[in-house]
């Protein structure tokens, strides 16, 4: 992800500082975990029971787009089992041999979290299925034909796959999770309450108007209001006296370039390109990407489903369309004679 294009949303864009802030205000229990009200029920249900039982739970995937509180969750999980948490991330396990030392290295009952579960290799993907099903992996000994596969028993431990792209994980791995959740774009008042526990924890006041303006701006995402948070904060305690009001808050977010609909720079150069470079489509993922100079992956995972979500872009068989609300909220007239039908699909990719 480039750093300079998503200051307010790239989680690599953030510095230690931020890093540190936004890991402050992570909730620690499911009690304190706001919204994704039905994952949550059943979460709290999967690990009552477990804990009932003593026994490890079910695996557990979780998806959605990123910033809705997957890690947030892994690490509830693990707190509310009282169980140690090991962290590692799909990228980093490019041999089975990794992930093998990993699961021989577990302890009965530790929560495993697997970031990015999509982004690991095939063969250690297979190895993972063999350790999660039967609490077993073969380790490899020796190379070529001599080589031989030594069974290796691992302890009952619980897997925390987390993915922002559940539809890219093969069924045989999907099929071993016992409990999937997927998070959901927030609500606005789930946002304001999100908002107004960081401003405590942050010790700023806020008020209730200012509270409900950011989070309306906030793409439905925790970790985009806290960000929009710190910037307003940033910017009432050098503009003014450190208060948060309504007037500020709108003063500062229109500098940081989110718009009324919490659309920031990247989601409006998206619509822009469609609309004003190809005619609102449908144009393919990889041109429109290269259109707005980013990652294909960036447009797929960050801008597009807030985008989708609200009514501005859909996704076709063919390519990318712009809605008419689209062009609308581009303050551009809707072109006659196109046709919005084929928006009725809903075809993965191109
Ligand atoms: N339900 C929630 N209540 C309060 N704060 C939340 C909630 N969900 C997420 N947050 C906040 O949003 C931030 C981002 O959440 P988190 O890191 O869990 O997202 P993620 O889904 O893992 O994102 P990514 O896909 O980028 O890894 C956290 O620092 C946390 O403070
Ligand atoms: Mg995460």
């Amino acid at each position: 992800m480039d750093d300079n294009v998503r200051p307010l949303v790239s989680a690599d864009a953030m510095d230690i500082e931020e890093r540190k802030i936004e890991s402050a205000l992570r909730p620690r229990t499911l009690a304190e975990f706001g919204g994704q009200r039905r994952v949550s029920e059943q979460l709290e249900l999967v690990l009552h029971a477990a804990r009932g039982r003593n026994r490890a739970p079910d695996h557990v995937l979780l998806s959605g787009p990123p910033g809705l509180g997957k890690t947030t969750l892994a690490m509830i999980i693990a707190a509310e089992l009282s169980a140690p948490l090991r962290i590692t991330s799909g990228p980093a396990i490019q041999h089975a041999g990794d992930l093998a030392a990993i699961l021989s290295g577990l302890n009965e009952g530790e929560v495993l979290f697997l970031d990015e579960i999509h982004r690991m290799s095939r063969p250690a993907e297979e190895l993972l299925y063999m350790a999660m099903e039967d609490f077993r992996v073969d380790v490899i000994v020796g190379k070529g034909p001599g080589a031989t596969a030594i069974p290796l028993e691992i302890p009952p431990f619980t897997l925390v796959g987390a993915t922002t792209r559940a539809g890219l994980l093969p069924g045989p791995l999907r099929d071993r999770f016992g409990f999937t959740g997927h998070l959901e774009f927030y609500e606005s008042a789930e946002l304001e309450k999100i908002i107004n526990r960081s401003a405590t924890l942050l010790d700023v006041d806020i008020t209730k108007e200012a509270a409900a303006e950011i989070a309306s701006r906030s793409r439905g995402t925790p970790r985009i209001a806290n960000r929009l948070l710190r910037r307003v904060r940033d910017y009432a305690e050098v503009r003014a006296d450190g208060i948060i009001t309504i007037a500020l808050s709108k003063a500062a977010l229109e500098l940081y370039e989110v718009d009324r609909m919490g659309l920031d720079r990247l989601d409006r150069s998206v619509l822009d390109a469609l609309c004003r470079r190809f005619g609102g489509g449908p144009v393919g993922l990889s041109t429109l990407a290269v259109a707005v100079g980013e990652e294909r992956e960036t447009v797929e995972e960050v801008a597009e489903p807030f985008l989708v979500r609200s009514g501005y872009l859909a996704r076709t068989p063919r390519g990318r369309v712009a809605t008419p609300a689209a062009w609308r909220h581009l303050g551009l007239a809707v072109p006659k004679g196109a046709s919005f039908a084929d928006t009725l699909f809903d075809a993965e990719d191109e």
